[in-house]
């Protein structure tokens, strides 16, 4: 099996754990993976129902967005997950659902507190919500901008200690080491979304101390990993 048919069966995988895993219906959501030294993505193709999906059809693209091998049209969302691989270099995959409550923290364009040791397990801080994009953005090449906008959220921010994001009025997106990776993190998202929406709705004033949040993470990513420094 060559890398390139080696990956698209990775990512094919990826793209039907996001359906196993109750985060995507119908044909929302999708997953690639990067083969960085060939400079290569793979991704689902657009708006090909899951359950007619086959391996052979992702779609490989090189970094500036052309198609290189496969006959259907790349996803959609295609530019953000560019934008994503350009800039987070340590990146090895990238997953985007529409999660239920993932997407809801999104459409209220709130950020998902840290206030839980399982989210501190994977994520060391809260999960940002982007801003809003403006006129013009939106107007213009949306999906690079959404790209563009998850990346100014981050910073110099380590986006390895914190592997997703809520785009504002859309959805979550995600990302790992792998596209298996990314679409774990996908799970954990939407798991500690949930338990964020009713932990909020029982009480608004959620905390956490920092000693228990940098312990949990430590624990997971090793001594120092807290704060970016690792
Ligand atoms: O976010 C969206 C649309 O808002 C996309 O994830 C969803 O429609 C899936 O599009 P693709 O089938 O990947 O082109």
């Amino acid at each position: 099996m060559s890398s390139l048919e080696e990956m698209k069966k990775q990512v094919f995988e990826a793209n039907m754990a996001l359906v196993g895993h109750g985060l995507v219906i119908l044909t929302w959501g999708n997953v690639s993976g990067i083969m960085r030294a060939e400079g290569i993505v793979v991704i689902k193709p657009s708006g090909v129902p899951y359950d007619e999906m086959k391996a052979e059809d992702m779609v490989a693209i090189d970094l500036d967005g052309n198609k290189v091998e496969g006959k259907l049209k790349p996803s959609s969302d295609t530019a953000t997950h560019l934008v994503l691989y350009k800039a987070f270099k340590e990146i090895g995959g990238v997953a985007h659902t529409h999660s239920t409550h993932g997407a809801a923290w999104a459409q209220a364009g709130m950020s998902i507190p840290l206030t839980g040791t399982t989210h501190a397990d994977y994520f060391s801080d809260a999960i940002p919500c982007t801003r809003d994009m403006t006129q013009a953005e939106i107007e213009g090449e949306f999906e690079k901008t959404t790209g563009d906008v998850i990346v100014e959220t981050f910073g110099n921010r380590n986006p390895m200690h914190i592997p997703g994001v809520l785009v504002k009025n859309h959805a979550p997106f995600t990302w790992g080491k792998s596209p298996a990776e990314a679409v774990r993190n996908s799970v954990v998202l939407e798991e500690v979304a949930k338990m964020g929406a009713i932990a909020h709705s029982l009480n608004p004033n959620l905390s956490m101390n920092d000693h228990l949040t940098r312990k949990h993470f430590e624990r997971k990513h090793g001594p120092n990993a807290y704060y970016g420094q690792g």
